[in-house]
């Protein structure tokens, strides 16, 4: 589990993460989601000890980065393009890295194996495209078979077919009760692998939550389309129980301040019939559009109101 308690970063004077607190639980994907500039990057350095913080903690299984005995074993980390030589293959590079880092020697092998770079083992890295660079940073985050995975955009590069591979790669390593944390602006990527998101805007948590829960948070705020052969009655029903209803024509309507559930329920018990009754559901792009709204404005802090609100 990573835990994150009041972490800030200040240059100069300027808070660019600013009194964070989340978690992320073993077992599950946590997504890390913010506009350019929010302060995920900095707040990933901040955890595995690359950037010191201004204030607050970061722990991850109950330890400081710093006091991990063998960090690569408990933490596997892909942040910027790993440096390699050129000349280097992905091979000798992940041999140097066990050597160094204590890990089996058959490790490599194993996780050029998982990252399917096993035929590319051999190729100098200068060779490698894109897409095998990210490869190569996963398989270097994967060597010490850690409990615990922080990735910034992992899924940069990849192809279509490399991101439904990292899709079940991660939901693999999660199922094995790894803790995965990674930052993603692929926001339809996300809500097709995370188990919950934590949002920043401007350095500030502006939600933390499971998936389902902040997209049905979402849905009972936005508008229900009912329609029915006595609208007016049933516009009446509603009305009494605190809905704001438009009747646009004979038999349709807009519910606001109602769940489509409570619509069904209180046309059943007024037995009014409802022949259409439809509740958008938003996805998790627009649920983090609506949480971060205004972002690219300039650094103006206005705190938010509450927390995973929408
Ligand atoms: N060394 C530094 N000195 C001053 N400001 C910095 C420094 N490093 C980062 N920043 C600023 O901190 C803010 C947060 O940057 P960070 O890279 O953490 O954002 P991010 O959410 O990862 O963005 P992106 O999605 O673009 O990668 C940005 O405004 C950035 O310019």
């Amino acid at each position: 589990m990573i835990k994150v308690s009041g972490l800030s970063k200040d240059y100069g004077r300027r808070p660019v993460v600013d009194h964070l607190d989340f978690t992320a639980p073993s077992g599950r994907i946590t997504g890390f989601l913010g506009a350019n500039g929010a302060g995920k990057s900095t707040t990933l350095h901040m955890i595995v000890g690359l950037i010191r913080p201004s204030s607050g903690t970061a722990h991850i299984d109950g330890m400081a980065y710093h006091e991990l005995l063998v960090p690569p074993r408990a933490v596997g980390v892909l942040l910027d393009q790993p440096s390699v030589h050129p000349r280097m293959t992905a091979g000798q590079h992940l041999n140097v890295l066990a050597v160094r880092s204590g890990v089996p020697r058959h490790r490599v092998r194993e996780v050029l194996e998982t990252v399917g770079l096993a035929d590319a083992g051999n190729k100098p890295v200068s060779r490698f495209s894109f897409g095998m660079h990210r490869r190569l940073g996963l398989a270097c985050a994967l060597l010490g078979d850690p409990g615990t995975l922080i990735l910034d955009e992992p899924a940069n590069g990849l192809d279509p077919q490399g991101i439904v591979w990292l899709r079940d790669l991660l939901a693999k390593l999660a199922e094995q009760g790894r803790t995965v944390l990674l930052s993603s602006h692929l926001l339809g990527e996300v809500q097709a692998l995370a188990h919950r998101v934590v949002v920043l805007d401007r350095g500030r948590l502006v939600a933390e939550d499971d998936v389902p829960a902040l997209l049905d948070r979402a849905s009972a705020r936005r508008p229900v389309r009912v329609a029915s052969p006595a609208i007016q009655d049933l516009a009446g029903e509603l009305r009494r129980l605190g809905a704001t209803v438009a009747v646009t024509d004979g038999r349709h309507a807009v519910v606001n301040g109602l769940t489509a559930a409570q619509i069904g329920d209180a046309a059943a018990v007024a037995g009014i019939a409802v022949h259409e009754l439809y509740a958008e559901r938003p996805d998790l792009e627009a649920v983090f559009m609506t949480l971060t709204e205004g972002a690219e404005a300039p650094a103006g802090r206005t705190p938010p109101s509450s927390v995973g609100s929408l």
